[in-house]
Protein backbone atom coordinates (compact mmCIF):
# COMPACT_ATOMS: atom_id res chain seq x y z
CA UNK A 1 0.00 0.00 0.00
CA UNK A 2 1.68 3.00 -0.76
CA UNK A 3 2.91 5.45 1.43
CA UNK A 4 2.05 9.02 2.65
CA UNK A 5 4.12 11.96 2.38
CA UNK A 6 3.49 12.45 6.27
CA UNK A 7 4.52 8.64 6.82
CA UNK A 8 7.79 9.49 4.30
CA UNK A 9 8.61 12.51 6.80
CA UNK A 10 8.45 10.72 9.87
CA UNK A 11 10.30 7.49 8.72
CA UNK A 12 12.91 9.92 7.57
CA UNK A 13 12.93 11.28 11.18
CA UNK A 14 13.11 7.83 12.66
CA UNK A 15 15.82 6.80 10.55
CA UNK A 16 18.35 10.21 10.49
CA UNK A 17 17.11 12.56 13.81
CA UNK A 18 18.73 11.84 17.32
CA UNK A 19 15.53 10.43 19.38
CA UNK A 20 14.81 12.49 22.53
CA UNK A 21 16.72 15.71 20.57
CA UNK A 22 13.63 17.97 19.40
CA UNK A 23 16.13 19.85 17.61
CA UNK A 24 17.59 17.41 15.64
CA UNK A 25 13.74 16.54 14.59
CA UNK A 26 12.85 19.80 13.71
CA UNK A 27 15.96 20.09 11.53
CA UNK A 28 15.64 16.60 10.26
CA UNK A 29 11.78 17.61 8.99
CA UNK A 30 12.95 20.90 7.48
CA UNK A 31 15.96 18.98 5.43
CA UNK A 32 13.98 16.53 4.10
CA UNK A 33 10.80 19.49 3.10
CA UNK A 34 13.56 21.90 1.59
CA UNK A 35 15.58 19.01 -0.16
CA UNK A 36 13.10 16.17 -0.91
CA UNK A 37 9.01 17.19 -0.57
CA UNK A 38 7.58 19.95 0.11
CA UNK A 39 5.21 19.90 3.36
CA UNK A 40 3.02 22.87 5.21
CA UNK A 41 5.56 22.34 8.27
CA UNK A 42 5.37 26.32 10.30
CA UNK A 43 9.94 25.49 8.78
CA UNK A 44 12.42 27.14 10.31
CA UNK A 45 12.26 31.33 8.99
CA UNK A 46 8.63 31.51 11.23
CA UNK A 47 9.75 29.19 13.13
CA UNK A 48 12.28 31.52 14.53
CA UNK A 49 8.82 34.25 15.32
CA UNK A 50 7.26 30.85 17.04
CA UNK A 51 10.23 30.44 19.55
CA UNK A 52 10.55 34.12 20.31
CA UNK A 53 7.08 34.87 21.08
CA UNK A 54 6.45 31.55 23.33
CA UNK A 55 9.85 32.57 25.05
CA UNK A 56 8.40 36.25 25.19
CA UNK A 57 4.89 34.53 26.76
CA UNK A 58 6.48 31.95 28.64
CA UNK A 59 3.08 30.13 28.83
CA UNK A 60 1.65 27.72 31.26
CA UNK A 61 -1.01 26.33 29.11
CA UNK A 62 -0.64 26.78 25.25
CA UNK A 63 -3.09 25.43 22.23
CA UNK A 64 -1.93 24.85 19.04
CA UNK A 65 -4.75 24.58 16.39
CA UNK A 66 -3.57 22.13 13.28
CA UNK A 67 -1.39 19.96 14.39
CA UNK A 68 0.26 18.08 11.11
CA UNK A 69 3.19 16.16 11.73
CA UNK A 70 3.82 18.09 15.00
CA UNK A 71 6.92 20.28 13.45
CA UNK A 72 5.46 23.08 15.89
CA UNK A 73 4.55 21.40 18.37
CA UNK A 74 7.90 20.14 18.95
CA UNK A 75 9.35 23.16 18.34
CA UNK A 76 6.77 25.02 21.29
CA UNK A 77 7.04 22.05 23.61
CA UNK A 78 11.24 22.35 24.06
CA UNK A 79 10.86 25.75 25.14
CA UNK A 80 7.96 24.67 27.71
CA UNK A 81 8.75 25.57 31.01
CA UNK A 82 8.42 22.65 33.80
CA UNK A 83 5.10 21.44 34.26
CA UNK A 84 3.83 23.60 31.41
CA UNK A 85 1.93 21.80 28.44
CA UNK A 86 1.03 22.48 25.28
CA UNK A 87 -3.02 20.90 23.48
CA UNK A 88 -2.69 20.62 20.09
CA UNK A 89 -5.96 19.97 18.00
CA UNK A 90 -5.53 18.04 14.53
CA UNK A 91 -8.69 17.20 12.88
CA UNK A 92 -7.01 14.57 10.42
CA UNK A 93 -6.48 11.11 12.18
CA UNK A 94 -3.70 10.54 9.75
CA UNK A 95 -1.75 13.59 10.66
CA UNK A 96 -2.82 12.66 14.35
CA UNK A 97 -1.26 9.67 14.16
CA UNK A 98 2.10 10.85 12.59
CA UNK A 99 2.37 13.82 15.17
CA UNK A 100 2.31 11.20 17.88
CA UNK A 101 4.67 9.45 16.70
CA UNK A 102 7.40 12.08 16.08
CA UNK A 103 6.28 13.96 19.19
CA UNK A 104 7.21 10.85 21.27
CA UNK A 105 10.53 10.41 19.41
CA UNK A 106 11.58 13.87 19.71
CA UNK A 107 10.71 13.01 23.85
CA UNK A 108 8.46 16.00 24.84
CA UNK A 109 4.87 13.52 25.10
CA UNK A 110 5.17 14.48 28.53
CA UNK A 111 4.18 17.91 27.61
CA UNK A 112 2.44 17.75 24.93
CA UNK A 113 -1.36 16.27 24.20
CA UNK A 114 -2.84 15.31 21.15
CA UNK A 115 -6.72 16.07 20.94
CA UNK A 116 -8.26 14.53 18.01
CA UNK A 117 -11.04 16.20 16.10
CA UNK A 118 -12.77 19.56 15.29
CA UNK A 119 -11.47 22.91 16.86
CA UNK A 120 -15.53 23.81 17.32
CA UNK A 121 -15.83 20.60 18.84
CA UNK A 122 -12.98 20.80 21.13
CA UNK A 123 -12.09 24.42 22.54
CA UNK A 124 -16.27 24.07 24.02
CA UNK A 125 -14.47 21.40 26.06
CA UNK A 126 -10.89 22.87 27.06
CA UNK A 127 -12.16 23.74 30.62
CA UNK A 128 -14.23 21.18 31.53
CA UNK A 129 -12.41 18.22 30.35
CA UNK A 130 -8.83 19.35 30.18
CA UNK A 131 -8.89 21.20 32.96
CA UNK A 132 -7.57 24.62 30.99
CA UNK A 133 -8.71 27.13 33.00
CA UNK A 134 -7.21 29.95 30.65
CA UNK A 135 -4.87 30.04 27.84
CA UNK A 136 -1.52 31.69 28.01
CA UNK A 137 -0.67 31.21 24.05
CA UNK A 138 -2.29 30.24 21.01
CA UNK A 139 -1.30 28.98 17.52
CA UNK A 140 -3.34 29.62 15.08
CA UNK A 141 -2.00 27.39 12.02
CA UNK A 142 -4.82 25.00 10.79
CA UNK A 143 -7.62 25.93 8.28
CA UNK A 144 -7.51 29.66 7.29
CA UNK A 145 -11.70 30.09 7.55
CA UNK A 146 -11.61 28.61 11.32
CA UNK A 147 -9.32 31.31 12.08
CA UNK A 148 -11.58 34.03 12.66
CA UNK A 149 -14.79 31.42 14.07
CA UNK A 150 -12.53 30.05 16.73
CA UNK A 151 -10.81 32.79 17.38
CA UNK A 152 -14.58 34.12 18.61
CA UNK A 153 -15.56 30.69 20.07
CA UNK A 154 -12.45 30.88 22.50
CA UNK A 155 -13.50 33.94 23.43
CA UNK A 156 -17.12 32.89 24.34
CA UNK A 157 -15.35 30.18 26.07
CA UNK A 158 -14.04 32.64 28.30
CA UNK A 159 -10.13 30.91 27.63
CA UNK A 160 -8.03 34.35 27.17
CA UNK A 161 -7.10 36.43 30.17
CA UNK A 162 -5.21 40.09 29.77
CA UNK A 163 -2.61 39.62 27.95
CA UNK A 164 -2.97 35.98 26.43
CA UNK A 165 -1.15 36.06 22.66
CA UNK A 166 -2.68 34.40 19.55
CA UNK A 167 -0.14 34.01 16.70
CA UNK A 168 -1.49 32.88 13.33
CA UNK A 169 0.39 31.28 10.15
CA UNK A 170 -0.27 32.04 6.99
CA UNK A 171 -2.25 35.07 6.84
CA UNK A 172 -0.49 35.96 3.37
CA UNK A 173 -0.06 32.44 2.07
CA UNK A 174 -2.48 30.73 1.34
CA UNK A 175 -3.87 33.99 3.34
CA UNK A 176 -6.33 34.66 5.83
CA UNK A 177 -8.16 38.45 4.85
CA UNK A 178 -11.19 37.79 6.88
CA UNK A 179 -9.48 36.94 10.03
CA UNK A 180 -6.83 40.08 9.71
CA UNK A 181 -9.75 41.99 9.18
CA UNK A 182 -11.40 40.89 12.07
CA UNK A 183 -8.29 40.64 14.66
CA UNK A 184 -7.13 44.34 12.83
CA UNK A 185 -10.52 46.27 13.56
CA UNK A 186 -11.15 44.69 17.16
CA UNK A 187 -10.88 47.02 20.01
CA UNK A 188 -9.95 43.82 22.26
CA UNK A 189 -6.61 42.90 20.03
CA UNK A 190 -3.44 44.92 20.08
CA UNK A 191 -2.34 43.29 16.58
CA UNK A 192 1.79 43.05 15.01
CA UNK A 193 2.43 41.56 11.36
CA UNK A 194 5.59 39.68 11.37
CA UNK A 195 5.94 39.33 7.33
CA UNK A 196 8.15 36.39 6.56
CA UNK A 197 8.21 33.89 3.49
CA UNK A 198 6.29 30.42 2.95
CA UNK A 199 8.06 27.71 4.56
CA UNK A 200 10.53 26.13 2.19
CA UNK A 201 10.19 28.79 -0.19
CA UNK A 202 11.03 32.55 -1.81
CA UNK A 203 6.85 33.54 -1.89
CA UNK A 204 6.23 36.10 0.79
CA UNK A 205 3.92 35.33 3.97
CA UNK A 206 3.45 36.43 7.41
CA UNK A 207 2.77 35.64 10.74
CA UNK A 208 -0.06 38.00 12.77
CA UNK A 209 0.57 38.19 16.37
CA UNK A 210 -2.48 39.52 18.37
CA UNK A 211 -2.64 40.61 22.41
CA UNK A 212 -5.84 40.04 24.32
CA UNK A 213 -6.11 43.40 26.26
CA UNK A 214 -8.93 41.55 28.35
O1 LIG B 1 -3.66 24.37 5.20
C1 LIG B 1 -2.70 24.81 5.86
N1 LIG B 1 -2.72 24.75 7.22
C2 LIG B 1 -1.68 25.23 7.96
N2 LIG B 1 -0.58 25.76 7.43
C3 LIG B 1 -0.47 25.83 6.06
C4 LIG B 1 0.70 26.36 5.49
O2 LIG B 1 1.69 26.79 6.33
C5 LIG B 1 0.84 26.45 4.11
C6 LIG B 1 -0.20 26.01 3.27
C7 LIG B 1 -0.04 26.11 1.80
C8 LIG B 1 0.63 27.20 1.25
C9 LIG B 1 0.81 27.29 -0.13
C10 LIG B 1 0.32 26.28 -0.95
F1 LIG B 1 0.51 26.36 -2.27
C11 LIG B 1 -0.36 25.20 -0.42
C12 LIG B 1 -0.54 25.11 0.97
C13 LIG B 1 -1.37 25.46 3.83
C14 LIG B 1 -1.52 25.37 5.22
MG1 LIG C 1 0.97 27.02 8.36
Amino acid sequence: MNQSKEQRILDFVLQNAVRGDPCSVVDTIDKYCSQKEWAMNVGNEKGIILDKTVEEVNPSVALELGTYCGYSAVRIAQLLKPGARLLTVEFNPKFAAIAKQMIEFAGVHDKVKILEGPSEEIIPQLKKKYEVDTLDFVFLDHWKDRYTPDTILIQECNLLRKGSVLLADNVIVPGAPEFLNYIRNNPRFQCTNYPSHLEYMKVKDAMEKAVFLG
